[in-house]
């Protein structure tokens, strides 16, 4: 660790003394007796669906651990083991992200095989804003939170904009908003077409079954849920971990209304969109248990029921400073990582693999491993000082994710909506306890995200889009994008094919605002239903990298959003959709007070131009960043292959977001859990 260069030498925004915390303090860390956290601590959904707006203020980036000693101590775990060792580095701070209990607890099975995870987080399974469904905004920030923020981004008038994700055991499922939702067929099938045989739908399908139980609905309340229409529905095979249900009120008015009214434009869902999903809408599941009405996740469903096998240890507050290897000879055909360090306690550890190493540190932090590693693009490298073990310029490229925003429309005064919390309003927050405490009811049991749907781009948009698409074709110098492109081409203009995810919220949502603007800052009086868009299958690539060898520095992320015209021209029609659906669909209307009062003038739109502003002066990230070591052709600038091993190294594999190589249709945390689920079947048959 002598050579991790002197705080002082490195960018201030993000360098630290490794040898204390700086930064302005977090949100105190320690969970919180219920009650205070509903009173000091809840930061209600609405205030919420997306982000709060950068500031100086809010940036608090992730403490880096206090580091006094240089020890480097060989802990024998992972030796002299008799037949496999995993070492799996669930990301280099830890093992407990979310794809990485999954493999874990799959690869510990087998009782011949020892686990090792390591998770830069702590376990927050006892924290009530990690269980409580609507607290979940309350973990924003605090020391659950690794607390990014991107570089800033010019199509989003120069937005930094905040990228949470979990340092926790379980990762980014132990603080996320627990919607349920599985992708596209297509989406899954352009995988394989990408060049990665063997991941398409069908394959991957059973995988989703394997990692979720899909709740019972008594009959009776089939048609007010808006899904007496499915002609399928996945409960008989759907048995996994995960817990899920359909979150809120059973008879919510929203359901049957949202269902009602994309079924006269011919747009329902014609069964359970884990069987096979298309376009349509439904009511969607969250990863809420049915019966406790406490978030599901990786710790609770994957790890606590195994958590005493002998074969399997799991260390938190552990960081993964970087894999040691030992280079291809004529002897050793390939390089081979041979062990892990990292940090615990203030202390230097190494552990030696004796079998693999599986990354999965997340989409911001697999590259960060592999860089500090040596595996990446070689000038990079070099401009670090790193010593380069592989040249793989993929590692770190590829960033992709969804941007969204949303517009709130004034609600009846009879409809349930989550506003009076968003408001911090004493009486409702002691209402809402008191039900949640008592019962297990009420409005903290979810987020109130009730409804999706995926649409394909409206009509009007196809012409304009052709054109789009003819003038921004990529050469032939860029496989990469001009696959991607070749794939969008196809799913944007077959109506069949989904490009905007749309869902509902039941309260005001608090976009960013620009100054001088007129637009509400906070939370206003009154009760709201917002509608969301995301870009489902954005053509925008971003990256992160490392800018230091100090692995206690953060990677500057750069997802470029909407970089890609495609991309703005797509979302702003379907922001307009939105217009059009809610203003001329009489289901949906009628919850709606009329005339139609946005609570956000500036998200009355009008045209595709208002929409375009609209959009980059409010997107936001969802929080579902992939690709960033994208399971491609190395000639495409792939990262690892379709077993999910980094090109070039033997025995080091990642399995997380980073190698989904195209972003999920909508929340990404299903495809993940299936993602995993599936590589740890690779994993298995290759021992
Ligand atoms: C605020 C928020 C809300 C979200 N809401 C939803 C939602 O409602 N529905 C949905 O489907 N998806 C949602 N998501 C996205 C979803 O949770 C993620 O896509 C998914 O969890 C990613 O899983 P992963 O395994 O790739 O990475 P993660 O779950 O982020 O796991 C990475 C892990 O690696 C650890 N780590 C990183 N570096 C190191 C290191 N050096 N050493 C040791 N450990 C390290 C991290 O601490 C973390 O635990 C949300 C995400 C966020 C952040």
């Amino acid at each position: 660790m002598a050579g991790y260069r002197a705080a002082s030498s490195c960018p201030e925004r993000t360098e630290r003394p490794i040898t204390s915390s700086s930064g302005p303090p977090k949100k105190q860390a320690k969970p919180t007796p219920f009650e205070q956290v509903l009173m000091n601590g809840f930061d209600a959904p609405s205030s919420s669906l997306y982000h709060r707006q950068e500031t100086a203020s809010s940036r608090q980036g992730p403490r880096p651990p206090a580091v006094n000693a240089t020890v480097n101590s060989t802990t024998g775990y992972m030796h002299s083991i008799t037949a496999v060792v995993c070492c799996r580095v669930m990301r280099p701070d830890g093992t407990g992200r979310q794809a990485g209990l999954v493999v874990a607890a799959r690869l510990s099975e087998n009782p011949h095989v020892r686990v090792l995870v390591l998770e830069a987080g702590e376990d927050h399974s006892a924290d009530p804003r990690v269980q409580i469904p609507a607290l979940y905004k309350a973990l924003e920030r605090t020391d659950a939170d690794w607390g990014f923020s991107t570089e800033p981004q010019p199509q989003l008038n120069g937005r930094k904009v905040p990228v949470n994700q979990g340092k926790a055991l379980g990762g980014s499922s132990s603080i996320n908003a627990h919607v349920f939702v599985p992708p596209a067929k297509c989406l899954v099938d352009a995988w394989d077409q990408l060049g990665n045989p063997g991941w398409n739908w069908n394959a991957l399908r059973p995988y989703f079954a394997r990692a979720y139980t899909s709740p019972q609905v008594d009959k009776s309340l089939e048609r007010v849920m808006g899904i007496s229409e499915w002609t399928s529905r996945d409960n008989e095979t759907a048995s996994g971990p995960i817990q899920t249900s359909f979150p809120g009120p059973a008879s919510h008015p929203i359901r049957e209304a949202w269902a009602e009214t994309f079924k006269i434009s011919g747009l329902a869902m014609a069964h359970d969109p884990f069987f096979e999903s298309s376009v349509g809408a439904f009511s969607c599941l969250a990863s809420i248990d049915p019966a406790k009405k406490e978030r599901s996740y990786a710790t609770t469903a994957y790890y606590h029921p195994i958590k005493n096998r002998d074969n399997l240890q799991v260390l938190t507050g552990a960081c993964v400073l970087k894999i040691d290897f030992d280079k291809a000879s004529p002897s050793v055909p390939k390089i081979r990582a041979t062990s892990v360090q990292y940090v615990k306690d203030g202390e230097f550890k190494t552990v030696a693999a004796a079998k693999e190493v599986v990354i999965a540190a997340g989409a911001f932090q697999s590259p960060k491993v592999l860089e500090l590693s040596g595996i990446g693009d070689a000038q990079l490298l070099a401009k670090h000082g790193i010593d380069v073990v592989q040249n793989l310029p993929g590692v770190g490229e590829n960033l992709n994710d969804h941007l969204v925003t949303s517009i709130g429309y004034q609600a009846r005064d009879d409809l349930e909506t989550l506003d009076a919390l968003a408001r911090q309003e004493p009486e409702a927050i002691g209402q809402a306890m008191q039900e949640y405490q008592s019962s297990r009811s009420g409005p903290l049991t979810s987020v109130g995200v009730y409804t999706y749907a995926y649409l394909p781009l409206p009509v009007e948009g196809q012409h304009r889009l052709r054109e789009l698409l003819d003038s921004n074709r990529p050469d032939e110098s860029q496989p990469l994008a001009r696959a991607l492109h070749n794939i969008a081409e196809r799913m944007l203009l077959d109506s069949k094919a989904p490009s905007g995810a749309y869902l509902s919220l039941m309260a005001q949502t608090a976009p960013p605002v620009e100054p001088g603007s007129g637009s509400p800052t906070g939370p206003v009086p009154g009760k709201f239903v917002s509608i969301g868009a995301m870009l489902s299958h954005p053509l925008s690539r971003g990256s992160v990298h490392i800018q230091s060898s100090n692995p206690f520095v953060d990677p500057v992320i750069d997802p470029r959003y909407l970089s890609n015209p495609i991309d703005e021209e797509v979302l702003a029609h379907h922001l307009l959709h939105i217009e059009t659906i809610v203003a001329s669909s009489p289901p949906l209307a009628r919850l709606l007070h009329q005339p139609l009062t946005r609570r956000d003038p500036a998200s009355h739109l009008v045209d595709l131009d208002t929409a375009k502003k609209y959009l980059r002066t409010t997107g936001t990230s969802m929080w579902h960043p992939a690709g960033s070591c994208a399971m491609l052709p190395r000639e495409l600038g792939g990262v690892v292959d379709a077993k999910l091993r980094v090109y070039g190294v033997e025995n080091v594999r990642v399995v997380d977001s980073s190698a989904i190589p195209m972003v999920s249709t909508a929340n990404l945390q299903a495809t993940v859990y299936a993602f995993a689920e599936r590589a740890a079947d690779l994993i298995k048959e290759t021992w």
